[in-house]
């Protein structure tokens, strides 16, 4: 079943292509498609960078609520499907107070580093890389089958509204997706990797390398120290919802949680050094290209290859078996389908590699590791560079801290 007709632009229509063409790929029921407000599209990632004001960025960009305090910009979703590139919104944040450019820039840099990890270490990245999973500390009551069991308690208003949030928005600040996975893995004891899988399905801006990172992070794994999550941090980034709490006199959180990081790891090949693959550095072109290939990774206006080949159609192949392996919210579909529609795709629905078969691409190079098996099996005439922050180097990526001592950065 390779080419679908052409998605409609406007929500409904988008709702009910998603429906009939990908409800088989869905962990959810079309009622659900429509729920966020997130919008898919280059106008609607442009109006959002337009629209950027990072006054009081770094004092509000933890806070939950009431929603109108709120610091962080919601650029992810742009971010990570590439209408918006890092460069850009780096740069669009010059003129920004200087402590609120400097901790958003900052913010920007965990997002290459999770890139940069993620083309270093490829699919290792899906299990613990410096830490076993956080266990009981000495003496701690031991956690009950009923929490292992559901980990994200909604007798919790703390873990009603955030995983409230998550399905119907597809989206986060980063303070509750800490909560959600410290509370999953430190204090439910439950797998850390099945939550993270739980929480990406439904993230409009989830990737394997940020999602990856972020739990690996929370749950101790990434660093040896385990983010502890209590009524502390509810009480100071969303207090109304302790207030609203039906258990506010017997809070299940209301101490720190009695954990500490598992054993040390000795971490995959290339974690502590290494060659990364950052692709070209200028355009690799052997041959007349017929159509460009698009991916995830990027689908804006400014996507290398669609901007050096304006006059070839372009072409986006919905990877069937892979998504009927990740079974997203349709949520996230809904949101590439407006951005497919705005850009006047070709849209088919297959196996990339049986898909493409036979035709002349132009292609943007990227890192994940499924982009380089698919790219190899396929006649690509015409390879663009990636648009890094900074390009990977060859030092470590055992941390944040020393990735950005081992490699020169742009100025903050
Ligand atoms: C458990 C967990 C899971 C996460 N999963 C994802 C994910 O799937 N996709 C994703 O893009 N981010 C993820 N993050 C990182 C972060 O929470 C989101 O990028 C951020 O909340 C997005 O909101 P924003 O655009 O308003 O961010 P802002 O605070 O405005 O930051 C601007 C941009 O910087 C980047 N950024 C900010 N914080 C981080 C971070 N900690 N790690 C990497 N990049 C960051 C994002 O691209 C973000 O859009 C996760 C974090 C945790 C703790």
């Amino acid at each position: 079943m390779p080419l679908l007709p052409s998605p409609p632009t406007e929500r409904e229509g988008v709702v009910a292509w998603v429906a009939e063409h990908l409800s088989h790929l869905t962990c959810d029921e079309p009622a659900a498609y429509g729920t966020s407000s997130f919008r898919g599209g280059q106008s609607a990632a442009d109006a959002a960078l337009a629209a950027l004001d990072l006054t009081g960025y770094a004092r509000r960009r933890s806070v939950v609520a009431p929603e109108r305090s709120r610091g962080a910009s919601r650029l992810s979703p742009y971010l990570r499907h590439g209408l918006l590139q890092l460069p850009e919104v780096w740069d669009a944040a010059g003129d920004a107070p200087p402590k609120d450019r400097q901790r958003f820039r900052d913010e920007l840099q965990w997002q290459e580093y999770a890139r940069h990890l993620y083309a270093r270490v490829g699919r290792d990245l899906r299990e613990p890389l410096r830490a076993d999973p956080p266990v009981p500390a000495p003496g701690a009551p031991a956690v009950g089958p009923e929490l292992r069991g559901d980990p994200w308690p909604g007798r919790m208003a703390c873990m009603a509204a955030t995983t409230g949030e998550l399905h119907e928005q597809g989206w986060l600040v980063n303070q509750t997706r800490m909560w959600l996975a410290s509370q999953w893995a430190a204090r439910a004891g439950a797998d850390w990797r099945e939550g993270r899988d739980a929480m990406y399905r439904h993230l409009i801006d989830g990737s394997p390398y940020a999602n990856g990172l972020g739990w690996q992070w929370s749950a101790g794994t990434a660093t040896g120290k385990v983010y502890g999550f209590s009524r502390w941090q509810v009480e100071k980034r969303a207090p109304q919802l302790c207030r609203s709490c039906a258990l506010r006199d017997a809070c299940p959180v209301q101490d720190w949680p009695e954990v500490q990081p598992g054993a040390r790891r000795e971490g995959p090949p290339g974690l502590a050094g290494g060659p990364t693959d950052a692709g070209p550095r200028r355009p690799e072109v052997t041959g007349e290209p017929e159509a460009v290939w698009l991916t995830a990774e990027s689908l804006g206006d400014a996507d290398p290859a669609l901007a050096a080949h304006p006059d070839v159609p372009a072409v986006f192949v919905l990877d069937e078996p892979l998504l009927a392996r990740l079974r997203l919210s349709g949520k996230r579909l809904v949101f590439l389908a407006e951005t497919l529609a705005e850009l006047g795709a070709e849209v088919r629905l297959g196996d990339p590699v049986a898909e493409l078969a036979g035709r002349r691409l132009a292609t943007t190079w990227t890192f994940p590791p499924g982009w380089r098996r698919r790219a190899d099996r396929l006649d690509v005439v015409a390879l663009h560079p990636w648009p890094w922050l900074r390009r990977p180097g060859s030092g470590s990526v055992r941390s944040f801290s020393a990735w950005v001592r081992s490699a020169p950065g742009r100025d903050r």
